[in-house]
């Protein structure tokens, strides 16, 4: 379950999310050729194309889960599959997401397609065993803050603030 206890947020601007992704590519290339990308939405969207292009993929499918609103989380529910003629049971493919927390979406990812090969810029502690790949490891407590989930605005110096 995700601990929405965690009080620090980290951000992550573009460019070090770019860095990171390219980081997961260099790993990535190592494992290739895949016969395509599978992106988790929406977040694995973003990676998908850094990775698409660095790793000269062409072919991409995307599964959507949706399980938490906001910060509650739910049962996760997929409601878009992949083309099953396409993918099969994923062997050969690579799916994609920008973060592993819990791990419930890549273990149910994992449960559709086993034979995928799962990769996430971004992991915590407990999700890191439900991936194949990542690069970065992240505090269980920590909330990463994803530039396309922020905007920058003005705030209170540290010593204002309650
Ligand atoms: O390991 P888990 O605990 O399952 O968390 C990881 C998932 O959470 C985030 O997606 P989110 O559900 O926020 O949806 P979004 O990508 O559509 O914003 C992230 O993109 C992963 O898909």
């Amino acid at each position: 379950m995700k601990d929405y206890t965690a009080s620090r947020y980290l951000p992550i601007a573009w460019e070090l999310f770019h860095r990171d992704t390219r980081m997961l590519a260099h790993k990535l290339v190592q494992m290739a050729p895949f016969k395509g990308i599978v992106a988790i939405t929406r977040g694995g969207l973003i990676p998908s194309s850094i990775l698409a292009r660095e790793l000269d993929i062409r072919l991409i499918d995307c599964i959507s889960i949706v399980s938490y609103d906001d910060r509650v989380q739910g049962d996760p529910t997929v409601i878009k599959d992949v083309q099953k003629d396409l993918v099969g049971d994923g062997e050969g493919w690579l799916v994609v997401d920008d973060l592993v927390d819990s791990g419930v979406t890549a273990r149910l990812v994992k449960k559709l397609l086993p034979k995928a090969h799962v990769a996430t810029v971004y992991a915590k502690p407990q999700g890191q065993d439900a991936v194949d790949t990542f690069v970065v490891p992240i505090e269980q407590t920590t909330w990463l803050q994803f530039p396309w989930d922020a905007e920058l605005q003005p705030n209170e110096p540290l010593a204002r603030r309650k």
